[in-house]
This record gives C-alpha cells, sequence and structure tokens, in this order.
C-alpha cells in the first residue's frame, strides 16, 4: 500500500510537471502558423516515385502562391467536388468557396511533376486550427487529379499532413467528409481515420450529408518531441 501510494504521489508530481512544460495552444498555434516551410524538417518526404508517378512536395501559405496556382486549385476542387455539394444541402457557390480556400489562414501541400514541368497534381488544403479547445490541422481537402489517383499518392500526402501536424503539437488531423462521397470514405476508412466525437449525430429531428473524421496524435505528452 505505501508503495502504492508513494508510486500514485509520484506520478501525480510528474503529471503536474509536465502540465506546467506544455506550451498553451495559443503559443503551439502561433509557432506552426508562422513557420517558413512546414517540411523543413521532412524533406526526405518531399519526393514521391512510385506507381509511374514522380511528383515533389511543397507546402506554402496560400499567400504565397502564384495566381496559375491558385486558379488550378479552385479548378480542380470544382471539378471535383461540385456535384458532391450539389447533391446535399451543401450546394456550391463560387464565391464562397473561393473565398475559403484563398483565407489568410490557409496552407497548401502541392504535388507538381519534375522539372521542367512542374505540373500541379494534387493539393491539400490545410490550416492549424482550434477545434473544440483542441489544437488541430484540420485537413479542408485532398484533391488529386484523376490519372493520379489509386496510385498511392494520397495516401502519402496524408501521412505527410500527420507528419507535419503531429511534430508542430497538434493533437490530432481533423476532417470532414460527405457521406456520399464512398470514395473518400473508402480512402479515410483505410488509413484508419475514424468518427470524431465532435462529428453530429444523426436523430429524428436532423439527419447530416456530412461526419468529421479525424486520428489522434497518440504520442502527444511531454516527452515527445515537437520540431518547432
Ligand atoms: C477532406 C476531404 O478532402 S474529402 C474529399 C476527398 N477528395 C475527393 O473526393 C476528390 C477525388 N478523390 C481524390 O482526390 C483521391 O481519390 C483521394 C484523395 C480520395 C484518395 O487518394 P488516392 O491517391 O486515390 O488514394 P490511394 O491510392 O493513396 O489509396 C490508399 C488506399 O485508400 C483506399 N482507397 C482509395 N481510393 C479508393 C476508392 N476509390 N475505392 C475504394 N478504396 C479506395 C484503398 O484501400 C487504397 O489502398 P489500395 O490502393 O492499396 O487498395
Amino acid at each position: 500500500m505505501e508503495r502504492k501510494s508513494k508510486r500514485n504521489k509520484e506520478k501525480r508530481q510528474k503529471r503536474k510537471e509536465e502540465n506546467a512544460c506544455q506550451p498553451t495552444s495559443e503559443i503551439v498555434l502561433y509557432k506552426a502558423n508562422n513557420q517558413d516551410d512546414p517540411m523543413a524538417h521532412f524533406s526526405e518526404f518531399r519526393i514521391f516515385e512510385k506507381n509511374g508517378i514522380n511528383v515533389k512536395l511543397e507546402c506554402k501559405r496560400c499567400g504565397s502562391l502564384d495566381v496559375g496556382t491558385i486558379h488550378w486549385i479552385f479548378d480542380l476542387e470544382k471539378r471535383n467536388m461540385k456535384a458532391l455539394y450539389e447533391q446535399c444541402e451543401w450546394g456550391w457557390n463560387d464565391k464562397i468557396k473561393k473565398e475559403e480556400m484563398t483565407d489568410d489562414k490557409a496552407w497548401y501541400l502541392i504535388a507538381r511533376t519534375t522539372e521542367p514541368e512542374c505540373k500541379p497534381v494534387a493539393f491539400s488544403h490545410f490550416r492549424f486550427d482550434m477545434d473544440y479547445g483542441d489544437e488541430v490541422l484540420y485537413c479542408y481537402e485532398l484533391q488529386l487529379e484523376e490519372e493520379v489517383r489509386r496510385k498511392g499518392l494520397g495516401k502519402f500526402m496524408l501521412q505527410v499532413l500527420e507528419l507535419i501536424g503531429f511534430s508542430a503539437g497538434m493533437k490530432k488531423v481533423i476532417l470532414t467528409v460527405l457521406k456520399h462521397n464512398a470514395e473518400a470514405k473508402a480512402f479515410y476508412t483505410a488509413l484508419k481515420y475514424t468518427i470524431d466525437e465532435t462529428s453530429p449525430e444523426d436523430n429524428v429531428l436532423e439527419q447530416y450529408s456530412y461526419e468529421i473524421l479525424s486520428k489522434v496524435n497518440k504520442k502527444l505528452s511531454s516527452s515527445s518531441k515537437v520540431l518547432i
């Protein structure tokens, strides 16, 4: 008994010390959002060469993207998602979507073919943000051109997002998926994303056309490394 209570006391003390060492949410988010390049620590993950795809990843704030890239991002989003949005109460609105996608908080992970073409073929719009009191990497979009799908690039990019988010101290990677987007649902399920506790549940009064999925940062403790 005595040993146990002593151990409990030690545990409580350790937890107290750990909590005292935890930076506040504001600091964690400030640091995450003020990085020059969230991929700086993961240069080895910039290249994806598999199944006939040869692309390079770059990670930039929306404000650092050139007009041509922003135009392509919106065009791909519209080609991939407009019909799905229109199948539910969300509907599609160019102006609202453009505003969301060019918000100051928006970060982009972009895959381009190698030189000399440097043609963009896939992107993710993500943000470091607070969500119900948690610091999260919110994956707003992961969009691939049709010709590069089902070759492992989506999986690779999502894993890079996890690396970026978890190493910046985010508690989870979270996203919203339309329930009738069967391909995306199969993809996130294959990558072990599960229903987030904040996902709304259908009831007799209200049915939701979307669900919120997440993957938790299991290693988040004082002993894990926040790299920035
Ligand atoms: C938060 C959001 O952005 S939701 C919207 C997601 N984006 C879209 O719906 C746009 C159109 N689709 C896409 O851009 C892509 O197909 C994505 C992002 C959904 C998936 O990326 P991909 O590169 O095609 O997937 P990837 O090849 O990495 O697949 C990994 C695994 O996911 C599963 N998977 C992926 N696509 C499918 C599919 N269409 N049907 C069934 N399972 C699938 C498989 O288990 C696959 O492994 P396998 O190929 O060894 O069987």
